[in-house]
């Protein structure tokens, strides 16, 4: 790719292997679930999700995506249990969404497409950093919630009102005091599997845990989201919408499930 990637003709998803060959690499995300298809484990934990608001930092504008980053000095925003070992902090979160509500999630679910799907990225303590750490097959847990149109979000909202300060690439803001356990649905049942990023460089560091039960967001909100760029200010507009990847082959990966 002779340019940065994206997620248009010239430089996505189809194109992001030319400079990152990992993309066809043996634990690639993200997957389409097969419920019928994933086996139930009894040893599965259920997830311990710990946040602390006083840790939220800014929100910014990637050019990916948005992201709501999170200071990760100490132990006060962590993921322990469910599939994983020891203690993952958390950095940040971000979403993936479509177009138009019939697309968006990265992950399906034996075929379906979510609207959106929130990522909450967390990394392995046992190493220095998440830079570190994101380079290591047990380093990075991932927590997938797909969204899906229903009533609105009032905890979304929180986050949609800082948009008109963020609307373009590399645009960032203040963002504190949010509790990202406002965004978790009310049952903690779980998929998982082992992958990858599901953006360059695509790292095969992510233990995924996808979330059985989904949140509500409303169309209205949905074309908020749509309204941030992808194109930085004095740039061409281009609306932020479609930046996720399509689900990739499971290489004879299992999924499996903390529910029957
Ligand atoms: N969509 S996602 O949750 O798999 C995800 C999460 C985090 C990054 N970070 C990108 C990065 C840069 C260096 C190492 O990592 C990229 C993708
Ligand atoms: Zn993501």
């Amino acid at each position: 790719m002779s340019h940065a990637w994206g997620y248009a003709a010239d430089n996505g998803p189809d194109k992001w292997a030319d400079s990152f060959p990992v993309a066809n690499g043996a634990r690639q995300s993200p997957i389409d679930i097969i419920p019928g298809a994933s086996s139930y484990d009894a040893g599965l934990k259920p997830l311990q999700l710990k946040y602390d608001p006083s840790n939220c930092l800014e929100i910014l504008n990637n050019g990916h995506s948005f992201q709501v980053t999170f200071a990760d000095d100490t132990d006060s925003s962590t993921l322990k249990e469910g599939p994983i070992s020891g203690i993952y902090r958390l950095k940040q979160f971000h979403f993936h969404w479509g177009a138009s509500d019939d697309k968006g999630s990265e992950h399906t679910v034996a075929g379906t497409k979510y609207p959106a799907e929130l990522h909450l990225v967390h990394w392995n303590t046992k190493y220095p950093s998440f830079g570190e750490a994101a380079s290591k097959p047990d380093g990075l847990a991932v927590v997938g919630v797909f969204l899906k149109i229903g009533g609105a979000n009032a905890s979304l909202q929180k986050v949609l009102d800082t948009f008109s300060d963020i609307k373009a690439k590399g645009k960032q803001t203040t963002f504190a005091g949010f509790d990202p356990s406002t965004l978790l649905p009310g049952c903690l049942d779980y998929w998982t599997y082992d992958g990858s990023l599901t953006t360059p460089p695509l790292l095969e560091s992510v233990t995924w845990i996808v979330c059985k039960e989904s949140i509500s967001v409303s169309a209205e909100q949905m074309a908020k989201f749509r309204s941030l760029l992808f194109s930085a200010e004095g740039e061409k507009e281009c609306c932020m919408m479609d930046n996720y990847r399509p689900p990739q082959p499971l290489k004879g990966r299992s999924v499996r499930a903390s529910f029957k």
